[in-house]
């Protein structure tokens, strides 16, 4: 689909915030994302930044992440600010994107999930995610690679990664849908046969899910790495191993609350129902090819995988 230009305001203001009038704030709003419409929101936008004389441009995000033309116009107009109103995904293609130029990047949530933005806290009602974008306080995140692609929040293979690829065929987005489909793929759900790599030392492993995390949740608050931290340098290795279908929600649900300790020793793994790892880099050999997902978003399936963290990768406002 093609980007189009919604709104270009006049540049100058008086100063309700220090430094906001020298922002160039350029806005990537996906018409897709979630299941809320963002017109409000827009609407929000346009009359404070007319009224305050900020400078705003708003764009469609781009459906294959092509974001070129945006490379350019930060360089030529020095924009400062790219803040993406949409869902992981969305926040995924700007930051791969665009995490090179030298700007600062803000999350108005829109997605079904909004892992990222709810692992560092950006609140979800639009109004106060866009109050903490105009108040501009930001800090270093760090990223991932997944062999040649650029993740920024989670990335996982097996049972969640099958969800990821039939939520994206589903004609709807949201919570509900995405609740449905974890509750239809349960019952498919089979372990799969992986060689994990860390520290150099490997096992193998028949695991229902890998999850390798740099914020702390697949989205709406399912934190299955209660540990992570975005600026740690390191990432959150979850892997739930095979077990019975009837302990699995409980095995994971411990997770979730945060119950299971970190595994100081790769060599020390055991027959534990879920291992839990923080490391800056793990290798897998995905034996028999689980799906996989990065950021939520489907992704082709591969033998060999190299997820390595990426330090202090791209300021975010949060
Ligand atoms: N302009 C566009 N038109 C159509 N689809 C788009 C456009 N921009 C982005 N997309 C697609 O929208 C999809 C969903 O985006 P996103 O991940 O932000 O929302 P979500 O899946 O509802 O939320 P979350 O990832 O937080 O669960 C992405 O796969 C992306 O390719």
């Amino acid at each position: 689909m093609q980007e189009t230009s919604i709104h270009k305001s006049a540049a100058k203001l008086h100063e309700p915030v220090a430094d906001l009038k020298d922002r160039k704030i350029v806005y990537l709003i996906n018409p897709i994302s979630g299941n809320k419409n963002k017109k409000t929101l827009v609407n929000l936008v346009e009359k404070y930044s007319n009224e305050h004389g900020l400078y705003c441009e708003m764009f469609e995000t781009s459906k294959k992440g092509d974001y070129v033309h945006l490379q350019e116009k930060i360089r030529q107009e020095r924009i400062t600010d790219v803040v993406v109103v949409g869902g992981d995904g969305s926040v995924n293609q700007a930051l791969a994107a665009l995490h090179g130029e030298d700007v600062v990047f803000g999350i108005i949530p829109y997605g079904s999930g909004n892992g990222l933005a709810r692992a560092a806290g950006i609140p979800t009602k639009p109004k106060l995610a866009f109050d903490l974008v105009l108040q501009g306080r930001w800090k270093y995140a760090d990223a991932f690679m997944v062999n040649e692609h650029y993740g920024c929040m989670l990335t996982g293979l097996g049972f969640d990664a099958q969800i990821a690829h039939e939520f994206a065929k589903s004609s709807q987005r949201g919570l509900i849908t995405y609740t449905q489909q974890s509750i239809l793929n349960f019952f498919k759900a089979h372990p799969y046969q992986f060689e994990v790599e860390i520290d150099g030392f490997s096992f193998f492993t028949e695991a229902y899910f890998i999850s390798i995390a740099n914020g702390n949740q697949f989205g709406n608050n399912f934190t299955i790495a209660p540990q992570a931290s975005l600026d740690d340098g390191l990432l959150d290795i979850v892997i739930v191993q095979k077990m019975s279908k009837a302990k699995l929600p409980f095995a994971v649900l411990k997770q979730i609350r945060g119950n299971n300790e970190l595994e100081q020793f790769v060599s020390s793994v055991s027959s534990k129902n879920i291992l839990y790892f923080q490391k800056p880099s793990v290798k897998i050999k995905n034996i028999k090819h689980a799906p996989i997902h990065i950021d939520g978003d489907p992704c082709e399936s591969c033998r060999d995988i190299n997820i390595k963290v990426l330090k202090d990768n791209f300021k975010l406002i949060y």
